[in-house]
């Protein structure tokens, strides 16, 4: 019998429980909007055996309430209640949340880029940012729905366009990048995935993913390093592939983007440096045009705290961040123009 509290204390460790237990007085509303889809009822899961988490709040266009009646079965504490499209569904699902994860949207199919999903996906993201902007403008809002170089920017369009764009507070989860680098490595290596930490910038999708294994002291060379570059680039193909038209990564990218949720609730409730890399709103390369980017960030009880540079690479590696920049770029203008015309 896998009990919830055997998973709990499996994910979330003692001393987090016990972080937990000295601010039980923090209330936290976590609503995902996509809620029963592949990606979505995972992600409900592992936020169900979240501690931190006291109210979870599903969302979905189908399947919402279903999802949430089987996982509030599961004995923690927190409060579930899933919301479908009809009333004031999404707005009740919204009101209160502090943290609210998009997963809503079509997957990629084999042969499909994730610029591909654009078309669907750019209006889905639309009027969920815009519903979020109505009812919970200060929640952190976690962008997991791709193209997440375009969706990030469409996001801020609609806040802007309200009045309430908080640049610290919105995400583009691209956790799953590191997740992978890190369990990458240690293939090669042999080492713990789980103590590797390998720094990913850019954005999320193919050469905009650069992964700087030279920082965590790792110095492949010729096609061992290109092969490992392409992997982390094109891991999300991969799972693409094996699927065969059944769609793209859910499992992991559960895992991942409950672990940014995690991290985000550890710094609100004052748990000091707390590190997640994040395409955000960002200074560090805005000089050529690039106005959103992802690096190592540091989150605080507003969200974003500090925003750390790319720092030292290898000449190899600013090649891949020339060719980075360059598709980054086109990828954010294309949402912004979009968000612009389609408001
Ligand atoms: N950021 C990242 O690292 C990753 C992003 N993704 C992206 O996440 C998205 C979701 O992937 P899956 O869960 O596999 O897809 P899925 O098709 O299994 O689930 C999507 C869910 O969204 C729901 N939905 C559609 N329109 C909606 C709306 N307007 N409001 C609320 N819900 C709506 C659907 O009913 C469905 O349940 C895709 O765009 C995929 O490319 C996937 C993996 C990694
Ligand atoms: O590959 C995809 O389409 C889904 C995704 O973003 C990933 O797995 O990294």
């Amino acid at each position: 019998m896998f009990a919830a509290r055997q998973a709990t204390s499996a994910i979330f460790g003692a001393a987090q429980r016990r972080a937990f237990s000295a601010s039980a007085a923090n209330a936290s509303k976590v609503a995902v909007l996509g809620a029963a889809g592949g990606i979505g009822q995972p992600l409900s899961l592992l936020l169900k055996l979240n501690p931190r988490v006291t109210e979870l709040a599903l969302y979905d266009i189908k399947g919402a309430p279903g999802v949430a009646a089987d996982v509030a079965h599961i004995n923690t504490k927190s409060t579930v209640k899933g919301y479908d499209p009809t009333g004031d569904g999404i707005k009740d699902c919204l009101k209160g949340a502090e943290i609210v994860l998009i997963p809503a949207g079509v997957p990629r199919k084999p042969g499909m880029t994730r610029d591909d999903l654009f078309n669907t996906n750019a209006s889905i993201v639309r009027d969920l940012a815009k519903a979020a902007a109505e009812s919970c403008p200060d929640a952190n809002l976690l962008i997991i729905a791709n193209p997440v170089n375009s969706t990030v920017p469409i996001t801020a369009e609609v806040f802007k366009s309200k009045g309430v764009y908080n640049p610290k507070k919105l995400f583009g989860v691209t956790t799953l990048d590191v997740v992978r680098a890190s369990r990458f490595i240690s293939q090669l290596k042999s080492t713990d995935p789980a103590s590797e930490s390998i720094t990913v910038v850019g954005g999320h999708s193919g050469a905009t993913i650069v992964p700087l294994l030279s920082q965590a002291g790792y110095a492949l060379e010729g096609q061992e390093l290109a092969d490992y570059v392409k992997r982390v680039q094109f891991g999300g193909d991969e799972v693409v592939q094996a699927k065969g038209g059944a769609g793209s990564a859910t499992l992991s990218m559960a895992m991942a983007g409950a672990r940014f949720a995690e991290s985000l609730l550890k710094a609100a409730q004052g748990e000091k440096g707390v590190v997640e890399p994040t395409f955000v709103d960002s200074p560090l390369y805005k000089d050529q045009g690039v106005t959103y980017f992802a690096s190592n960030v540091t989150l605080g009880p507003q969200g974003v705290e500090e925003i750390h540079p790319v720092g030292k690479v290898t000449e190899y590696e600013q090649g891949l961040l020339d060719v980075c920049l360059k598709d980054l770029k086109g990828n954010i203008e294309k949402g912004e123009k979009w968000a612009k015309e389609n408001p």
